[in-house]
């Protein structure tokens, strides 16, 4: 029986329990220790209930019972809006078809056939029990959710045993065995993060495959057991992404439905898409912190419609009190508030974790903005659809911003660009830190554009900028402070000797024609006159960045 099946039958009083096993409210976290005292924690349940309203049946829509439909229009009122988003979504492409579903299955198939033949081979190598020694694959991030759209990656370990090391047989045996293929391209190690790994692309498909070493030789029939014996002998870089496997496992153990939370995580990454709401390292949303949001959603209302999901996204997380953590679990957490700060959003494991986040005051003003956006567009009216098109429309960038902050990556080669872009990226959190300080809010569009008039590859990116007091930033000093940590260890200094940075203040006239029409075009449909203006802008900027 699949587990949507198992959810879909819970007795009412089981899926209370998980209600309420689920809601927030628990003492998840002490205060921060530093900084302005946070608000009390109050339970963090959607708006109307704290303002009096008793809970309506577990089975209505909630947004529609307060517009004062009965229970049966609400019903159909619901089951309109869910149609109707299923049928938006599905025209925008974030569907899989049976077809891109059998690639990326087949890419891991053959991923873990690869690594069973490398495996042998070691043992052979070193005269051990080839036989006995094996190696896998296990998958997760959004492709083992059920949840990943066309861009995403295929996030897959290799799990080996104690005789194949990272170093030598991963890094060079392993990867000499996968370039060796002709499915194989674009290959490149990156073996000094903190969990180092391998990414290439896979007939077209792009793969992040870092490496686990188990102190076994039959590393595959290991893992497939989980034992927690086993995961507490590996070193920290493992550990690290076998927990990402069993935070997967977990958000799925916690779901009513299954299928469900797989279509409110797609309508959730394409809105986040949408808004310029989905890049980490920009200060916004990665995919698990999207993931664990929608489980909450899922878990807290586990007979509710698509529609009525996505408003319950909407109303339950404009109005949290953050920063109270979002958890999944009752469990207590260990508060770290310099890396979590304003909107710690707890992993489901043992022991609890929080998700890495780059969020800074700017980016948390611009998520709660587009939070409260979604609130009011999706509450809709009594009887009418929600209008998904306004919804999901890009950010309007040159309508919302007068100045931009341009900066420029460039390399003598595509490779050596690819490592710079990486590099700066995983650093870009000071440059928005530093502008803060100076007195300018940030909204980093997350698109990356290429200057066509330079000779060397390059990479061009726009943050929207507010000025809080003067217009008057001295920006050579908030290059000069950004570089200070783009070079302060030994592989940024490496990186910087050919590649280069610039920064510049930009106007709205100065951005790429091509890109930016969308977003003036949907302003079009609220206020024709900026359209007007828009286009002329569009008009005289169309070589501005060519
Ligand atoms: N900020 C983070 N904090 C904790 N774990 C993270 C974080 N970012 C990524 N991970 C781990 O890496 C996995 C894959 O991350 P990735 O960025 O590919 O997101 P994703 O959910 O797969 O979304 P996408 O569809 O964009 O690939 C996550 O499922 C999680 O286990
Ligand atoms: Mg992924």
């Amino acid at each position: 029986m699949s587990r949507s099946s198992r959810g879909g039958r819970q007795s009412a009083s089981s899926a209370t329990r998980m209600a309420s096993r689920a809601r927030p409210g628990f003492p998840v976290a002490p205060p921060p220790p530093m900084g302005p005292p946070p608000p009390p924690p109050m339970p963090p349940v959607p708006v109307m209930y704290l303002r009096g309203v008793p809970p309506p049946p577990p089975w209505l829509p909630q947004h529609l019972i307060i517009c004062g439909l009965d229970p049966a229009a609400a019903e159909r009122t619901d089951a309109f809006r869910s149609k109707s988003l299923l049928n938006f979504i599905s025209r925008t492409g974030v569907l899989p078809s049976p077809e891109e579903e059998l690639k990326r299955q087949v890419v891991v198939r053959e991923l873990d056939k690869i690594v069973m033949g490398w495996a042998k081979r070691v043992a052979y190598d070193q005269r051990e029990q080839y036989w006995n020694t094996t190696a896998t694959v296990l998958t997760f991030g959004s492709y083992a959710l059920g949840a990943y759209g066309p861009e995403s990656d295929i996030d897959a370990v290799c799990v080996g045993p104690c005789i194949a090391s990272l170093q030598h047989h991963f890094f060079i045996v392993l990867r000499q065995m996968l370039e060796e293929r002709p499915e194989v391209s674009d290959l490149h190690s990156i073996e000094n993060a903190k969990v180092p790994l391998m990414r290439f692309k896979f007939n077209g498909m792009l793969v992040d495959f870092p490496y686990v070493q188990l102190p076994v030789i039959n590393a595959a029939e290991a893992i497939h057991a989980f034992d927690p014996r086993l995961l507490a002998a590996v070193n920290e870089p493992s550990w690290r992404c076998l927990s990402g496997v069993r935070v997967n496992r977990q958000i799925m153990q916690l779901l009513p439905n299954i299928k469900k939370f797989q279509i409110l995580l797609r309508c959730l990454k394409l809105w986040a898409r949408k808004r310029g709401l989905h890049c980490h390292l920009l200060g916004f949303f990665a995919g698990i912190h999207l993931a664990i949001l929608a489980a909450f959603v899922c878990i807290m209302h586990p007979h509710a419609t698509l529609s009525s999901l996505f408003n319950s996204f909407f109303d339950i997380f404009s109005h949290w009190h953050w920063p109270l953590p979002v958890s999944l679990l009752d469990q207590p957490t260990p508060w770290r508030p310099h890396c979590c700060s304003f909107m710690p959003i707890v992993m489901p494991c043992s022991p609890p974790e929080f998700c890495a986040s780059s969020i800074t005051r700017s980016t948390f003003n611009k998520i709660k903005e587009e939070l409260q956006r979604g609130f009011a567009l999706t509450k809709g009216d009594r009887n009418g659809d929600i209008n998904w098109t306004e919804l999901f429309a890009p950010f309007p960038y040159t309508v919302r911003y007068k100045h931009f902050l341009r900066i420029v990556l460039s390399a003598p080669v595509a490779e050596e660009l690819r490592d710079w872009v990486g590099w700066v990226k995983s650093r870009f959190r000071n440059l928005l830190l530093k502008l803060e300080s100076i007195g300018v809010d940030c909204d980093p569009d997350p698109s990356e554009q290429a200057d066509h008039s330079m000779i060397e590859p390059n990479v061009v990116f726009f943050w929207g900028l507010m000025y809080r007091t003067s217009t008057n930033i001295c920006i050579d000093s908030v290059k000069e402070d950004f570089m200070k940590s783009v070079t302060n260890d030994i592989y940024g200094k490496e990186k910087c000797t050919h590649s280069d940075i610039t920064m510049s203040i930009v106007w709205p006239t100065h951005l790429p024609k091509c890109v930016y029409a969308h977003s003036v075009y949907s302003q079009n449909r609220q206020n024709p006159r900026q359209f007007m203006m828009g286009n002329q802008l569009m008009n005289q900027d169309c070589n501005a960045v060519r």
